[in-house]
């Protein structure tokens, strides 16, 4: 694995798994960012060993300005005299890589198991050349000697040997490639539900996403009702804050490529696609079929699809795909996502920058532990670079704090201006069409970028008119679906959180119970 990380292609961006994440009690969230800009007024992982400090000294960490996170670590106070690292004016450095190069997309790929998302990606990629044919021979072969000939695309992407025995995809994939106007990050999520915390881990670093359903006769409507999970995926993406989607109708073959099913699939997605908060003219829908590969690079020829659809490939939607406005100007946070040794001293840290920007020698604050550490390169797209900015995928090399010390989902910022770290937050959430009513003292799992936390509903606060905020009723017995509320959450240990209008990365969330995702909500207080 380490090994196969230093190549960095592809890389699998690791998550708690669902088995750690049930430890306790269960949580989870995410946000209609404009339901929540509306009101904006107000898999490994088990986290670090060291958090005992924080919780101590709980008054020490509620808004830990550089002075309370003295009380945190030495190293962290000896820090804290150096001036920081500031060589190279990024934002300068920035402004001419934008306008001298193709704006970078980070694009998430979901929907329900065996939809074909691997299927559809390898193929893409390997029509676009990037797979070697001799890759793709090996595949065939090998695929086929376990009897899994149909997953030889998806094996570009599922690269190890669980998920090609199984057949299914179980870590997040990251593969690069280029359009013609567009670098793009590719992050291939799995589409089992246990697997849901890593899927989620994709989406947190997603500006954009491919939602893939099945077009195969009952197999679209298996992914759509309940406890399928191309609803759930929808949901927990836009809640991430992407708002642009393609839709690729897919297996287009298994149905004759009929309009009749793909106008049928479209229909039902654009409602609900709407109700969760997605607007018509951000979602593309493309028939396609990820074994055959019509329309996914160049136009089918297909006559039975060419005689209904003439509208663009796959490659050319995720082509035109805005790419979204970075907070480069805010202050750096990058939550890390994976940790591995590098060769001779020190190690690495992966994680898409959230905000502002790092450069080489500057020494950060690593939260909720109370380390820091120096970063001593920073590895873009494969490329060691100077700098970097919110938005990029890094693998930091840094050191300064022994590895033991970090874990999956700690946070890194800038020391003159870290991040919050509370085990107690206000929010206000929207629930999701919920069986069981959620009340006082209901457990949930907290998810938001890397994180899962088991948390408690603590108090219901109020419940709020879904267009206005207002208040319309305090102290409710319990919250049901599709409610607007506010509530507090006892998160079971200390993590790093914003408030939301400071910091929407770290300032929303999802919580799940049990097998679903009950909620997404934004956090209005750090108590
Ligand atoms: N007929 C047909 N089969 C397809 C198509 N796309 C994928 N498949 C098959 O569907 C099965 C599942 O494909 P995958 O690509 O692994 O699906 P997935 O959505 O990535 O699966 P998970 O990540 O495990 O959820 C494989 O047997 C593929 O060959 C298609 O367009 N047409």
């Amino acid at each position: 694995m380490f090994l196969y990380k230093l190549g960095y292609k592809p890389m699998k961006v690791k998550a708690t798994p669902k088995s750690q994440a049930k430890v306790g009690f269960v949580t989870q969230t995410e946000g209609d960012d404009e339901s929540f800009d509306r009101h904006s007024n107000s898999s490994s992982p088990v986290r670090s060993p060291s958090p005992h400090v924080l919780f101590s000294t709980p008054s020490a960490i509620l808004q830990p300005s550089p002075a309370h996170l003295t009380h945190l670590s030495p190293a962290f106070n000896r820090s804290l005299s150096k001036t920081r690292h500031q060589a190279i004016d990024v934002l300068s450095e920035y402004e001419q890589r934008e306008s001298s190069s193709k704006a970078q997309i980070n694009l998430v790929v979901v929907g329900h198991v065996d939809a074909g998302k691997s299927t559809l990606m390898g193929h893409l990629l390997y029509l676009i050349g990037n797979v070697s044919k001799r890759a793709m021979h090996k595949n065939e072969v090998e695929s086929q000697k376990i009897g899994k000939g149909s997953f030889a695309y998806a094996w570009i992407l599922d690269e190890t040997g669980e998920e090609r025995t199984r057949g299914i995809t179980m870590d997040v994939a990251q593969q690069e490639f280029e359009t013609a106007h567009r670098r793009v990050i590719l992050l291939d999520a799995p589409g089992h539900r246990d697997f849901i915390p890593n899927m989620i881990t994709g989406a947190a670093q997603a500006d954009v996403s491919i939602l893939v359903v099945n077009a195969a006769t009952g197999e679209f409507e298996a992914g759509f009702e309940s406890g399928g999970q191309t609803r759930e995926h929808a949901m927990l993406v836009r809640s991430f804050g992407v708002k642009q989607m393609a839709v690729a109708v897919n297996k287009m073959d298994t149905v004759e490529w009929s309009e009749r099913r793909f106008l049928e699939i479209v229909g039902k997605l654009k409602l609900f696609l709407k109700q969760a908060g997605y607007k018509e003219s951000d979602v593309s829908y493309v028939p396609c079929s990820g074994l055959t590969g019509e329309n996914l690079v160049t136009k089918s020829t297909v006559s039975e699809l060419t005689a209904w659809y003439t509208g663009p490939t796959l490659l050319a939607i995720i082509d035109q795909f805005t790419p979204p406005s970075r907070p480069v100007e805010k202050p750096f946070r990058c939550c890390v996502s994976d940790i591995f040794k590098a060769p001779g001293s020190g190690f690495n840290v992966a994680g898409r920058i959230d905000s502002g920007h790092i450069q080489v020698g500057e020494t950060v604050a690593i939260l909720p532990v109370g380390e820091t550490a120096t970063v001593k390169s920073i590895t873009l797209s494969e490329r060691t670079e100077p700098w970097a900015v919110a938005g990029d995928q890094v693998v930091l090399a840094i050191h300064g704090v022994e590895i033991n010390k970090l874990t999956i989902g700690n946070v890194l910022c800038s020391m003159d201006n870290p991040a919050k770290t509370t085990s107690k937050i206000q929010a206000r959430v929207i629930t999701f069409n919920i069986s069981t009513p959620i009340t006082n003292g209901f457990p949930v799992v907290m998810h938001y970028l890397c994180v899962n936390e088991p948390a408690i509903v603590t108090k219901l606060i109020s419940v709020l008119h879904k267009g206005s905020g207002e208040v319309l009723k305090r102290k409710p017995r319990c919250l049901s679906g599709n409610s607007t509320a506010v509530i507090q959450l006892d998160i079971s240990r200390p993590v790093c959180m914003e408030l939301y209008q400071d910091c929407r990365e770290l300032g929303r969330f999802m919580l799940r119970s049990g097998d679903s995702t009950i909620a997404a909500g934004v956090v209005t207080k750090i108590l």
